[in-house]
């Protein structure tokens, strides 16, 4: 693993780092922030997946989950999106490819031999974690943003057990349903469509997966609420099933950092609360 860089922050380190994937066969970047709380014993690990287009970068840039992450004592990991590189497969939408990788592992070509997010935010990056960061391995949660909002639901609910509790911002809940999902689903699973569900949050809890809670806030005018991020399907879903669901709508805020980083700080704090001893 080698370090790009290091800044201090609210006593802590934000640093940026990259390591050879085997899991997406390419270099790999991501950004791990560790609390002050570190230097004295290992500290709780969230982890957040960010959105389409997105790097590592967007969330470190913008969300402002420092002072939060810094008072709780917990490490925040922010991995890439997809794969990246010349000579790795990509497409001219900004919604497949490399920027798009939905956390799942593709079966298809030309996406398979690279585009394994699930294997790599759910089973490559947590050992490198625990190995080059003071972690506490045993206390994990996992949240994120838009397709890393749907990261976040699918990885903590074939999880359940790894993941004490999972939020999101504005997530695709049914990508089966909606014009993300239907492009990217079968371009990297194929057409059965049984592939899909294991990768769709609600579609996993309707197949009996369950976690014992969600947070989840939405914009009231994000412009991908109607056509892409509608979840009546999901809070259905998480009724039938017994799942303690709050999904704050907030009127007024779009899909962007401004709605993100104004809700950071609880969402850190909804999860400190249930990642402490
Ligand atoms: N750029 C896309 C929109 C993609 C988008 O909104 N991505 C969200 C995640 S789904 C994001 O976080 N973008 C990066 C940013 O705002 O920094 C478009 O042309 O419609």
């Amino acid at each position: 693993m080698e370090t790009i860089s290091t800044n201090r922050a609210f006593e802590g380190i934000q640093g940026v780092y990259r390591h050879q994937s085997e899991s997406c066969r390419c270099p790999m970047t991501f950004a791990v922030y560790v609390p002050p709380q570190a230097q004295n014993r290992p500290c709780p690990v969230l982890w957040y997946l960010s959105g389409l287009t997105c790097t590592h970068a967007n969330v470190m840039e913008k969300g402002e989950y420092r002072r939060a992450a810094a008072e709780a004592g917990i490490i925040i990991v922010c991995p890439d999106t997809s794969p990246r590189g010349d000579d790795i497969a990509d497409d001219d939408g900004y919604d497949l490819g490399q920027g798009a990788g939905f956390y799942l592992d593709a079966t298809q070509a030309p996406w398979a031999p690279n585009f394994n997010m699930y294997s790599y935010v759910n089973e490559e990056l947590p050992p490198l974690i625990a190995r080059k960061f003071p972690a506490d391995m045993s206390r994990q949660a996992i949240f994120g943003h838009s397709m890393g909002g749907h990261g976040a639901l699918t990885i903590a609910l074939k999880n359940p057990d790894t993941y004490r509790s999972v939020s999101a911002f504005a997530p695709i809940t049914n990508p089966i349903a909606v014009p993300w999902g239907q492009k990217a689903l079968p371009a990297y699973l194929g057409d059965d469509r049984s592939a899909w569900r294991g990768y769709d949050a609600t579609a996993l809890i309707e197949d009996g997966r369950k976690v014992p809670e969600i947070l989840i806030d939405q914009g009231g005018a994000d412009n991908f609420l109607p056509e892409q991020l509608d979840a009546k399907a999901f809070v259905a879903a998480c009724e039938r099933a017994g799942i303690d669901l709050t999904f704050n709508l907030r009127p007024g805020y779009d899909h962007s950092y401004y709605f993100i980083s104004t809700f950071m700080a609880d969402h850190v704090a909804w999860h400190a609360a249930r990642l402490a001893d």
